[in-house]
């Protein structure tokens, strides 16, 4: 993966980076501010703690000291291995060597930032210097802008360390189908989509180079498999080297999953679905049948599932301060039914063999060891369901076993044993609300000899065993299909009603109130329906039909099909977890929802909330066929996978790109009520250029990496030297009449030849003095008089502080002569911004520069419009009409649904040459 950076995750849009003003941000920098001001006492959370996890007097202080201190900086180096290893280098030997001469005002040094000794190949790192000294002390300015610059175009995330676990153990392996039930903001289901994506980038370049002689193709140089990663290079080798895996990223959180989709659509995976379900009640998906046995209907299972469920993350005291005041031991009592629902689906639509990660953020057992008992039971037992160990995994990670033994304490802070107890205390004294809220469930199972669940093989990580948030994690292996049993069958997980709320049923005839109860609002009984379908090992699903076909009509439809409760359990509405603040683990979202904005709903003339199509075009599409032309497509590449995003399925503004299982998941589940909401990656998006031969479709920067290698030597530029990439990062627009093609160096005659369009920029690695150590490969725009390389303006940023450890400013061609003029931004080469307005600029110096074509010259279309004329594209440089060019200047939608949903703005977000 990676290709060249991120998997090429270059997109970006206007909102990176910002703060976005968002709840969890807000909530985030407030917490910041009042760290040492809010009191870190909470009687039953110590005492509960004290009493439960059995740390010993020595210990003890430790934990609670460490809960006390704020969290470590710490961050993950992103993307495809090479890459990440590339942008961790300039850490190691520019900035490291930099922060270790810092003192102290009292002498002593600097720590500067170490590796996460359990994290593979050094590629997580953490400082104990905290962040707003790093922001604002001089002597960090250079290490901070190198951390902004490469979190902006995400080749770094931050995330919590311990939060990096729960994909390390997954044992996830390139071509496996995979599924994070509860993924927003995205921080784990980035690092399984990069395992997806392991060893690709040396995979597709063996196969190139396998047939470049065949294709008539030149294979790049330089290209050294590394001993270790040869073993890659067999895995999940069939599609000439492409992932054929495959990651679903799900949130029930329509906001979040928003936030989910701009955080992963940085990694341009096309092996990448969003949805947005209920994970307790998440929909099977259908695959087309085996052409063996094209009756049968067949569904997805996965190889392996991360369940990273909303809890009520007392780990994380540490940046959620507010913790201290908040905990109430009600918080996870009201999570247990979910947490277990959510892992009950996990292992049915697992297949056999297969592994799913439990984990939360939470120390209490009754989010954790209960849970997986209690899902344990409802599977069929361990015949069915194993706990795996996981003490083989990451060796220099600090960790203490599962608890075999646990109380639960109830909201008014009384501790129980067992459910005996609370039955005693029922029995003698009645009960109440908060015993009511205690099922069998949540205690210690007492087993049969040999049938013990093996608790002491989940992982329990405390905060003072390497300065870390609390985490739990644990590993269950599938062993064989059950049909689980129903949840009123298994009295030990759900709650009765409270005898308070039945005499009032009885009494008024009315439904529960929501107030009476701890328990989650979308945790209600079950009705048998809902249950059977669930169940149904042939995938099918009746009451997410009944459901999905309600919302896409009326929902009170879903009264009448379904029963009483599920009015509540509309998947649509946020379950519990997810609106509990505490559940959704701000300090997770900080950095990763930083500058995301939710995607504005589509709704349509009923009001109705709709996802955007995902339609395949055909091979031979008129369209596929000029792009085939143009590019001189290699026969090695794919054309049944591109996509567009309409209802007509014709493409339009944008053709995407997807790998063969997402296409076929895509297709053989349209219109059947899945909530698909992201899925490809955007490959070509249309230029309205009118030239004879050039190509309407210009390559994205995100689908650059996945074409680049079947692109035809006719549309390939190669570069070597470092100076000739670094004039084109800082001068947008380089001049290539009037000579000054002579300029550009080894690529100036090369460039000043090639025939107008898009091409691909070739940045050969190579052992020179002035040669890169990485492989690059951008898309460039050769139009009538100048050349730019179409990268977002972060984007050229980073890469010349990272390549050159430049910080000069962008210089922008196109803005004319008068350099001091903010009017003059985002006008293309001869006009300019006056009072707001766009007027053609007479300078003679530009109109000779750039002389307004006549019509029918050199295929350009001129034509008045309230501009004047016709101009070229400020962005690439290409013609365009003078209502592109508004809508250019102005950074409205050009493009395609995601646009939309970032506010990119359309090509500026993308191509930087409009600030
Ligand atoms: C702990 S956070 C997940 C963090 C995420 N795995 C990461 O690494 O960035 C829990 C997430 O579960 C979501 N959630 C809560 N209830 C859910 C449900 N019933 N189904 C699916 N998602 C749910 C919340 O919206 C929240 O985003």
């Amino acid at each position: 993966m990676g290709r060249g950076g991120k998997r090429g995750g270059r997109g970006g849009g206007r909102g990176r980076g910002r703060g976005g003003g968002n709840r969890d941000r807000q909530e985030w920098n407030d917490n910041r501010v009042s760290f040492d001001k809010v009191q870190k006492h909470n009687e039953k959370l110590e005492r509960y703690y004290n009493d439960v996890l059995g740390l010993d007097d020595e210990e003890r202080p430790e934990f609670w000291a460490a809960l006390k201190r704020e969290l470590p900086n710490s961050f993950r180096f992103a993307g495809s291995k090479g890459h990440a290893l590339a942008v961790q280098r300039q850490l190691v030997e520019r900035y490291i060597p930099e922060i270790s001469k810092i003192s102290h005002y009292d002498g002593t040094k600097v720590e500067p930032p170490r590796p996460v000794a359990w994290y593979p190949d050094n590629l997580a790192w953490w400082m104990t210097t905290p962040k707003n000294v790093v922001r604002k002390f001089p002597p960090f300015s250079a290490f901070q802008k190198y951390l902004v610059s490469e979190t902006s175009v995400g080749n770094i995330s931050r995330q919590e360390v311990v939060s990096m676990i729960p994909p390390l153990v997954m044992d996830l392996q390139p071509g496996m189908t995979v599924l994070d039930m509860c993924a927003a903001p995205g921080s784990k289901a980035a690092q399984l989509l990069e395992m997806v994506h392991r060893g690709e980038e040396g995979r597709i370049r063996q196969s190139l180079r396998e047939h470049a002689q065949e294709d008539g193709r030149e294979a790049s140089p330089g290209v050294d498999i590394k001993v270790e990663d040869a073993a890659e290079l067999e895995i999940d080798s069939n599609d000439d080297g492409r992932a054929t895996g495959i990651l679903i990223a799900n949130d029930s959180d329509y906001k979040r999953a928003h936030m989910l989709i701009h955080q992963l659509k940085r990694l341009s995976s096309p092996n990448l679905i969003v949805t947005n379900h209920d994970a307790t009640l998440y929909p099977s998906i259908k695959l087309p049948p085996s052409p063996d046995n094209p009756a049968t209907n067949r569904y997805l299972k996965f190889d392996r599932i991360l369940a990273d469920v909303p809890c009520s993350g007392d780990g994380t005291t540490r940046k959620n301060v507010n913790l201290w005041q908040d905990w109430n031991p009600s918080n996870a009592l009201g999570l247990y039914v979910t947490q277990v629902r959510i892992l009950v689906r996990a292992l049915q639509m697992l297949k056999a063999g297969g592994r799913v990660v439990y984990s939360t953020c939470s120390m209490n057992p009754v989010e954790n060891e209960a849970v997986i008992a209690s899902a344990i039971e409802r599977c069929g037992g361990l015949e069915k369901v194993k706990l795996l160990p996981s003490d083989d995994k990451l060796p220099l990670l600090k960790r203490r076993p599962g608890l075999t033994d646990w109380s639960i304490m109830d909201k008014t802070g009384r501790v129980f044993r067992n459910f005996e107890e609370v039955q005693d205390e029922i029995r003698e004294n009645g009960s109440t609300p908060a015993l009511e809220k205690l099922v069998e469930g949540m205690f210690p199972p007492s087993f049969s000899p040999g049938s013990e669940i093996h608790f002491e093989r989940c992982m329990r990580v405390y905060a003072h065993q390497q300065d870390t948030g609390g985490f739990f994690i644990a590993i269950l292996e599938k062993q064989s299909e059950f049909r689980a049993k129903p949840e009123s069958e298994s009295k030990k997980i759900e709650p009765k009603p409270p005898i308070s709320t039945l005499i009032e049923d009885i009494t008024n005839g009315t439904k529960r109130k929501a107030e009476d109860s701890d328990e989650p609002s979308s945790s209600p009984k079950k009705s048998k329906l809902d249950e059977d379908a669930l169940d149904k090992d042939d995938g099918s699903n009746p009451l997410l039909d009944a459901v999905s076909r309600s919302l896409n009509n009326n929902p009170k439809e879903v009264v009448d099909l379904t029963g009483a409760d599920l009015p509540q359990q509309n998947p649509r509405t946020p379950p519990p977890g997810a609106q509990l603040d505490i559940s959704t683990r701000p300090g997770d979202m900080r950095s990763d929802a930083a500058g995301s904005q939710p995607r504005p709903v589509n709704r349509n003339r009923n009001g109705q909330q709709f996802e955007e199509p995902f339609k395949y075009i055909a091979g031979d599409h008129v369209e596929v066929q000029s792009v085939e032309t143009f590019y001189h497509l290699s026969p090695r590449f794919p054309r049944d996978r591109f996509m567009v995003r309409n209802s007509t399925g014709e493409p339009v503004k944008t053709i995407y790109y997807t790998s063969a299982l997402v296409r076929d998941i895509l297709t053989e589940n349209e219109g059947k009520g899945i909530k698909f909401i992201h899925g490809g990656v955007k490959m070509f998006m249309k230029q309205d250029v009118q030239g004879d031969g050039v190509c309407k479709w210009r390559i994205q920067s995100e689908g650059m990496p996945i074409l680049e290698g079947y692109v035809g030597e006719e549309r390939v530029v190669r570069l070597y030297k470092k100076e000739t990439f670094r004039k084109l990062l800082i001068e947008m627009f380089p001049k290539l009449s009037d000579e000054g093609w002579k300029d550009l160096d080894e690529i100036g005659e090369r460039v000043n030849n090639i025939p107008m369009g898009c091409c691909v920029l070739r940045i050969e690695a190579s052992d020179t003095e002035d040669g890169f150590s990485e492989r690059m490969v951008l898309p460039l725009w050769r139009s009538l008089f100048s050349l730019n390389l179409m990268l977002a303006k972060e984007d050229r940023t980073a890469m010349l502080l990272r390549i050159f450890n430049d910080t000069t400013p962008l210089v922008n061609n196109s803005k004319g002569n008068n350099p001091k003029s903010e009017e003059k931004k985002d006008v293309a080469p001869g006009f300019k911004k006056e009072d707001g307005e766009i007027k053609v600029d007479v300078n003679p110096s530009i109109a000779a520069a750039a002389p307004i074509p006549e019509a029918g010259s050199e295929g350009l279309e001129v034509k008045p419009g309230p501009y004047g004329a016709l101009v070229a594209d400020s962005n690439s440089g290409a013609a365009v009409n003078d209502v592109k060019m508004e809508a250019i200047i102005k950074g409205e939608d050009t493009g395609g649904p995601e646009q939309q949903l970032n506010g990119t703005g359309g090509i500026e977000g993308q191509l930087g040459g409009v600030s």
